[in-house]
């Protein structure tokens, strides 16, 4: 991946904790360390309860980190100085949420919706400005630009999705959290939405955090991924590295839990079971993330990585053996 492009977003040790009544705190973010490439998605996948959101909500600062840093664009998010910083980052950095229903607020037109954040960083210089802005916004995600007097309701749930992209877009960001936006759409209208992200990414020079659960989706618009469980990343890699070859046990099980549409492979899946005693941590043997091939990670201790080296090792070779497989076929 790109060692010498930019880190636009860098996630060091964070923790947060919910205080959720009980005598241990909730550890919803345990010791997360990832950086993001200026220009590249950073996929982060894990079931439901993994930390996904609360990963994200973090990097936004809706909460105050438990302990860790976050730094965006050279700068800790915790330690903005001036108003005018923490403005600058409240537009940098944006958020596309999972439901387009409850995201949008109902009572208030597309207009509306999509000109917040121009108004409150006052990107319009008048009226007429700030409408033309909202119709190129409509035309951009591919709405009409008479959408602009319509309420929420009125739209489908891959059109509110649109809708969102578009406020998000509105004051010229950075950076988008997209916090499993498709999940909540018809399969139908799941890659429509998706693709229109990929676009937006070229045309724009996104760079983007996309959560979801869905491991093939992410493999799909991800440059890397991050495989997120109780709150710690297990492993960081090249999207289609931890796809084909993944190294950690719990990324076999998430991707053999994926039903893929190919008869000849779905009779031949294996679900794989995983034990997640495996990851007992209480020997206090220190385990973090280990570079086992270039740019691929594993959370391990010090002792297990030769093991996790020669599991790469040998995925490799199976991989090499596959395609080869295949281009006999094709020649057949
Ligand atoms: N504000 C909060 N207060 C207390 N506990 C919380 C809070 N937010 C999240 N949690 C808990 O933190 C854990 C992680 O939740 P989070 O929503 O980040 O997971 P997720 O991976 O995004 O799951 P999902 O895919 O269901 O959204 C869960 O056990 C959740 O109940």
């Amino acid at each position: 991946m790109p060692e010498q492009k930019k880190k636009l977003l860098q996630v060091k040790h964070l923790k947060q904790y919910f205080n959720v009544g009980k005598p241990d705190e909730l550890h919803a973010v345990d010791d997360m360390t990832f950086d993001i490439y200026e220009g590249e998605t950073f996929g982060l996948v894990g079931e439901s309860g993994s930390g996904k959101t609360t990963t994200g909500r973090a990097i936004i600062h809706l909460y105050e980190p438990t302990d860790g840093e976050i730094i965006f664009n050279g700068k800790d998010v915790s330690q903005l100085k001036s108003r005018k910083e923490r403005l600058e980052f409240t537009r940098e950095m944006q958020m596309i949420f999972q439901d387009p229903y409850a995201s949008l607020n109902p009572r208030m037109t597309v207009r509306d919706i999509i000109a917040e954040g121009i108004d409150i960083h006052h990107l319009a210089k008048n009226e007429q400005e700030r409408n033309d802005r909202v119709a190129e916004l409509l035309d951009t995600v591919g709405l009409n630009k008479d959408h602009a007097s319509r309420y929420p309701h009125e739209f489908s749930g891959g059109q509110r999705q649109r809708i969102g992209i578009a406020r998000a877009l509105a004051v010229d960001p950075k950076f988008i959290i997209a916090d499993e936006p498709i999940s909540a759409l018809d399969v139908s209208i799941q890659a429509q939405v998706v693709n229109l992200l990929k676009d937006l990414q070229e045309k724009h020079g996104l760079t983007y955090l996309f959560i979801a659960h869905d491991l093939s989706m992410v493999k799909y618009i991800s440059d890397r991924i991050g495989v997120m469980h109780y709150g710690k990343l297990l492993e960081v890699g090249p999207a289609d590295e931890v796809y084909t070859q993944p190294l950690h046990d719990y990324t076999a099980s998430l991707i053999s839990a994926v039903p893929v549409p190919d008869p000849e492979f779905e009779r031949n899946r294996r679900q794989i079971p995983y034990d997640a005693a495996a990851e007992d941590e209480s020997d206090g043997v220190p385990r973090k993330l280990h570079e086992i091939t270039p740019g691929h990670f594993v959370r391990c201790t010090e002792a297990e990585v030769p093991m996790y080296k020669e599991r790469a090792a040998e995925n490799a070779k199976k991989a090499q053996a596959q395609a080869a497989e295949r281009a006999e076929l094709i020649e057949d």
